[in-house]
Order: structure tokens, then C-alpha cells, then sequence
């Protein structure tokens, strides 16, 4: 059955809603695994999505979140803004709070926050602003008021997640290169894997990563990233083998500066929702020893989001 989306509000048109009933991943995740990239819609009836969203999504609510992180075997959430849900973080601030604990996030902020939002936002478990230039999810927001909170939420000793597909890199390259924080790509910058981990493409963010240590690198969403497959459905133990070697390289390089998450409940997908048990059956494949899973799944994300 369909999954609902509460309010006054229509999932748009060929939405897949998250999978239901996800395996039991055959991978024992580390004691204190951290999901560092996951979503919450919702529920339209509680938390309405933005008026200058994109799509609709069906409700993913907080609740579902945290039955999913026990399933699976993870510790800890980070709560990452959806843009269906704007600069409005209340759905996710409200996530963070009732996690007791398990939870922080990732905020969308404007240019006119007051500092005593800001504050109250690193009061419920905040440490970090989305700055979104994924074209299809968002409108323009101009680099110099993007420069303005990025310098603001430094203070607060926050750092910035960027999304951007591959081929925007290099005009994006100034502006992300004097951000005054630690900057975090989501989903590896969205490398065009039919291009193949030579590309030029790809080079550049390694590049980008080798020449900036403060850039850091989600090695996540492999099924939206993957072209050949096979899909993370039906006990597939050896998924997306064609963007093992991209998040595998980024692993083996940069082992103190990479991030895992689930990314459920998945915006976006057209082709298929996957499992996301067996997503976490793909992490061996890119971090293949126990000290480099330590590192990706505990201690990259307890240093960067449980500090303090
Ligand atoms: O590729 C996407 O559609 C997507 C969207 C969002 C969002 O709407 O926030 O977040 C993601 O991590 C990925």
C-alpha cells in the first residue's frame, strides 16, 4: 500500500515511497555507528512542506526514522534539512529533540536567522548549514549571503554541507575553496559514474579533497549514484558494483574525512527505492577493513557532530 502524505498535500506524481520491511543488514556495524545523512518528511499534517519546495514527499516521520536506526543497528542519526521543507527546520529540530540524545542536524538557514536562532537551533543538537545548488531541488540563493551565515554559523564552530552535481564543480570551485569551516560534500559531489574513476570529473574533487583539508566527503547513496547495478533488492549482497570503486578510492585516501549515510527515505528516486538493509550490506565493499569502517561509521561523525 502507498504511504501517506498528511495536510493538504499531494505526493507529486510517481513518487516511490521508502521501502518497507527492510532485511536485517548481514553486516555487524561497529558499536556506535552514526547514519550521518538521513531525512524526515513530515508529517505534512505537523510540520507542513515549504511552499517553494520542489516536490512532495510522503510523510517519513520520526518515529519510522528511529525504528529503521534500531533495525539496522545504528546508534545515531544525523538529521540533514530536506529542501521540501525549505528554511523550516522544525520537523527536523523536533526529530533531534525527542531523540534523547541520538540525534543532530543539519540546518537550512537565511541570510536573516537572528542569533538567537541560531542559538537555539545548537541547543537542539544543530551543527551544521545545507547550502543546496542542485538546480531540480532548489532555487539560487546568491554566494554572498551564503557567505555571510557560512562566516556566522563558524563562530558557533558549525561547518557546511554542500550539494552540487560534478559537471558545477568547477564554477562553484572559488566560492567553496575560501568557506571559512569545515565543508562536507553529500554523496561524493554526484560524480557521473558511467564516466568512469579516471574521469576528470571525478579527479577534480579529489583534487578538491587532497588540496583542502578541510573538505570532507559523504561516500552515500550508491543507488542514486549507480547506472549497471544491480540494485540493493531481493538479498543482493554485491549492489552498485560500479560505484565501489569511486567511494572506495575516496575511503582508502581520505579515511579521517569521510561520512556514511542511509539517506532514507530516499527523495527523488525514479528507478527503485532500495532495501536499506542491504545498503548497509554495501558499506564492506568500499570501507573493507575494521579500522576504515571504524572510522567512516563512529569516529569521523562522533568527532564532527558529538564534540561538543
Ligand atoms: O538528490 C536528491 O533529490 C536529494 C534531495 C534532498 C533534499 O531534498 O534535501 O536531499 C538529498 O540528500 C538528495
Amino acid at each position: 500500500m502507498s504511504k501517506s502524505t498528511s495536510g493538504d498535500f499531494t505526493k507529486t506524481a510517481g513518487w516511490l515511497d521508502w521501502f518497507a520491511g527492510p532485511a536485517k543488514p548481514q553486516f555487524q556495524l561497529p558499536a556506535g555507528a552514526v547514519d550521518a545523512h538521513c531525512h524526515v518528511f513530515g508529517p505534512g499534517a505537523e510540520f507542513p512542506y515549504a511552499p517553494e519546495r520542489k516536490y512532495t514527499p510522503c510523510d517519513a516521520s520520526k518515529h519510522e526514522l528511529f525504528a529503521l536506526r534500531d533495525h539496522l543497528g545504528f546508534a545515531r542519526n544525523v538529521i540533514v534539512q530536506a529542501t521540501c521543507h525549505g528554511a523550516d527546520n522544525r520537523a527536523m529540530v523536533d526529530a533531534c529533540l525527542a531523540s534523547g540524545g541520538k540525534a543532530r542536524g543539519v540546518a537550512t538557514v537565511k541570510r536573516s536567522v537572528s542569533d538567537e536562532e541560531l542559538l537555539q537551533l545548537h541547543s537542539a543538537g544543530v551543527r551544521g548549514v545545507r547550502f543546496n545548488f542542485v538546480k531540480r531541488l532548489v532555487d539560487f540563493t546568491p554566494k554572498d549571503e551564503l557567505m555571510e551565515i557560512a562566516a556566522r554559523i563558524a563562530k558557533l564552530g558549525w561547518h557546511v554541507v554542500i550539494y552540487f552535481e560534478a559537471v558545477d564543480l568547477p564554477e562553484l570551485w572559488d566560492f567553496f575553496t575560501s568557506l571559512p569551516t569545515t565543508v562536507v560534500v553529500d554523496h561524493m559531489g554526484r560524480p557521473d559514474i558511467a564516466k568512469g574513476v579516471d574521469s576528470a570529473e571525478f579527479a577534480l574533487l579529489l583534487k578538491f579533497m587532497r588540496e583542502h583539508t578541510n573538505v570532507w566527503s559523504k561516500v552515500s547513496c550508491p543507488e542514486r549514484l549507480s547506472v549497471t547495478g544491480p540494485k540493493a533488492l531481493n538479498g543482493e549482497q554485491n549492489a552498485y558494483q560500479d560505484v565501489v570503486p569511486f567511494a572506495r578510492k575516496v575511503v582508502e585516501e581520505f579515511p579521517d574525512r569521510v561520512l556514511w549515510g542511509t539517506d532514507w527515505p530516499h527523495p527523488n528516486l525514479k528507478d527503485h527505492m532500495p532495501d536499506d538493509g542491504l545498503l548497509v550490506d554495501f558499506i564492506p565493499q568500499i570501507a573493507p577493513t575494521a579500522a576504515l569502517q571504524q572510522a567512516l561509521l563512529v569516529d569521523n561523525p562522533m568527532r564532527l557532530y558529538w564534540a561538543a
